[in-house]
């Protein structure tokens, strides 16, 4: 119900209650008034016929009493007036005029207790007042009434009855309650007229106000409420609309920004405002997520973090990160979730040739929930999936200007917009990640490269030192002896003085690469300095140990280094130290085998020589 209804209903209950509660009054105040001077009327008339009575008994002329009492009657609403004797009259005068001595009841009451009686009655519609009052002998008065009543002072003579009518003076006072009626009702309607008027302006406002919230709840802050008035009910509507059309401002700036940093552009359709609010949850969830991946150690722990936020967030639970590595590999970083799983969605060619990958290649987003079968390389697993067929979404992430990695997201036919509709959140994550993605990388590369010698690709001194802890850890807990094999080119210095720099490089690196054919996996191979490498061999006693070194040594004087213009043989001179047998020290195990080797090239070089407590001695003032 409106407002402007209420206040009219309101106003028209309490106009009926103002009506009702006026009638009544006026109905009480009619009766009282009625009967009060009623009363004071009979009073009169009864007083009067008691003294024409006395002044006709002194002046001879009672017998005239009748003729008097129906002259009396011909006043108007007088209607009735008649004189009753009591018994003490008719016993001292006899009974009178036969009018005189037929008394109703109230009358022989009268006559019993001298107590006067008023009453109003209704006569076939007509409202009558009837009044009996006693005439009470008293001496006091004049004259005398004991002079000729033979009664006692105070004695009861007689009673008079005197009946008014009423119904003149009753429409009368229907009349003036009528107009009274009228006058109140007149007023209290144009009172409601002018409330209306008063509360119109207030229901408008208001119902406007309402619509106006209800377009603004659904997003929409163009409404605008029409000012009617110049009271505060205008200056709400006034203030209304500033703040409506200052919010419309508001959030068309940020809807702008935000689907700016989003690229993506609300719907007609979709509530703005909650749009917007998803929008900036997007970007906060994302800086969030980019903030905890800076701290992440890894880009291992960053694709894992990712991978469960697509099944957390998005209930993405197939999908596959893919790293470029060189200008032609793909590598699955993680796939549904399995950190180093294996390539799955896609066809494993594109692991060997990266351009085989439609994202890789282009480096834009390949969207295989529109436009299904868009990449051939995408191999859905189609046992039992033909009614509900797979869908792809892959995103290149661009770093250092190329396709760093890629992301491709997988979904079946039947959620594939439910996914469309997730992708620009996903987009923005993938975009916070993709500089935290590089700057892990590079310093993974730098890293790497710290710890590996560039030319030979084997690990360096100091990749040895990082490592020695670990390694020595190892053999301790295993209780396993480790074998230090000191390798070092025979007359190296004459390659590079014959032949030239590059030719030694070659030879270096022919070298290593006869070196890591013939190790183990487990085996550590170091370039310890120049031209001498160092090989840690594990889980091996003294025999072992000089057998592989005396491998190496032979295939190394039996390979032929291919040199412009021809081929180069070279022999190699091998130190052999065993830990912890030699030393309880890896540093000083290693200075053992270098021991060694010196004793092997004074020995005439080309040969394997064993360490032995002897030839530290006997160095002891060279080392
Ligand atoms: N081409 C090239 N030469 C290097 C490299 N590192 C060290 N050398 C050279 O290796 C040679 C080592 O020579 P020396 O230590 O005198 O020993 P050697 O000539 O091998 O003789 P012996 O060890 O006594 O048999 C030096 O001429 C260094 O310049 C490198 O990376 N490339």
């Amino acid at each position: 119900m409106t407002l402007n209804r209420k206040m009219t209903l309101l106003l028209g209950l309490v106009a009926i209650g103002v009506l009702a509660m006026l009638l009544l009054i006026s109905l009480v105040a009619f009766r009282s008034f009625s009967i009060l001077s009623s009363t004071a009327h009979v009073q009169t008339a009864a007083e009067i016929v008691r003294v024409h009575l006395t002044e006709a008994m002194i002046t001879g002329v009672i017998d005239k009493r009748e003729q008097f009492l129906e002259r009396l009657t011909e006043i108007r609403d007088l209607r009735d007036a008649r004189v009753v004797r009591s018994p003490l009259v008719v016993d001292q005068f006899g009974v009178g005029l036969a009018r005189e001595m037929v008394a109703d009841e109230i009358e022989r009451r009268v006559l019993a207790d001298g107590q006067p009686r008023f009453e109003l009655t209704d006569e076939r519609g007509e409202p009558v007042f009837r009044g009996t009052i006693p005439y009470i002998a008293t001496a006091l008065g004049t004259p005398n009434c004991l002079q000729c009543h033979h009664v006692e002072e105070g004695a009861v003579l007689g009673a008079v009855t005197i009946e008014l009518s009423l119904a003149a003076l009753q429409r009368q006072a229907i009349a003036a309650v009528i107009v009274v009626l009228l006058a109140v009702t007149l007023i209290i309607l144009l009172a409601i007229l002018g409330a209306r008027r008063l509360i119109g302006p207030i229901g408008d406002t208001a119902g406007a106000i309402g619509a106006l919230v209800q377009r603004a709840l659904r997003g929409d802050f163009k409404g605008r409420v029409t000012q009617r008035t110049q009271d505060e009910i205008g200056q709400i509507a006034a203030h209304t609309n500033q703040l409506v059309a200052f919010l419309d401002q508001g959030l068309a700036r940020i809807s702008e920004r935000v689907t700016q940093l989003m690229g993506r552009l609300p719907q007609q359709d979709e509530n703005q405002l909650q749009a917007t609010i998803d929008m900036v949850d997007g970007l906060a969830d994302a800086a969030r997520f980019k903030a905890t991946i800076e701290e992440d150690e890894t880009k291992t722990e960053i694709y894992d973090r990712f991978g469960q936020l697509l099944m957390d967030d998005f209930g993405v639970h197939r999908f596959s990160f893919y790293e470029t590595q060189g200008p032609k590999r793909l590598i699955p970083m993680a796939v549904d979730g399995e950190i180093g799983g294996s390539c799955h969605w896609c066809d494993p060619q594109i692991l060997v040739r990266s351009d085989t990958c439609r994202a890789k290649r282009s480096g834009h987003p390949v969207d295989g929930l529109r436009q299904p079968g868009i990449c051939y390389a995408f191999r859905p697993d189609e046992a039992g999936r033909s009614s509900d067929p797979l869908r792809h979404y892959c995103f290149p992430i661009i770093q250092s200007g190329a396709v760093g990695s890629v992301i491709q997201l997988v979904t079946t036919a039947a959620d594939a917009d439910a996914l469309q509709d997730r992708i620009p959140y996903i987009q923005i994550y993938l975009r916070e990640m993709a500089p935290v993605l590089e700057a892990k990388r590079l310093t993974e590369t730098l890293r790497e490269s710290a710890l590996r010698d560039a030319m030979t690709g084997l690990n360096n001194r100091r990749f040895l030192e990082e490592y020695v802890d670990t390694l020595i850890a190892g053999a301790r807990r295993r209780n396993i002896r480790l074998a230090l094999l000191m390798v070092d080119l025979d007359y190296f210095k004459m390659v590079n003085d014959t032949y030239g720099h590059d030719i030694g490089d070659t030879v270096l690196k022919g070298l290593a690469g006869i070196l890591k054919q013939a190790l183990r996996a487990s085996d550590v191979l170091v370039r310890f300095g120049g031209e001498e490498f160092l090989i840690v061999l594990q889980e091996i006693d003294a025999d072992g140990a000089l057998a592989v070194a005396e491998k190496i040594r032979a295939l190394v004087a039996n390979h032929r280094f291919r040199i412009a213009g021809g081929t180069l043989q070279k022999t190699v001179s091998i130190g052999v130290a065993l830990f912890p047998d030699d030393s309880e020290t890896f540093w000083q195990t290693l200075k053992y085998a270098d021991v060694a080797l010196y004793r092997a090239k004074e020995d005439g070089r080309d040969r394997v020589v064993r360490f032995t407590p002897d030839m530290w001695e006997a160095g002891a003032d060279i080392y």
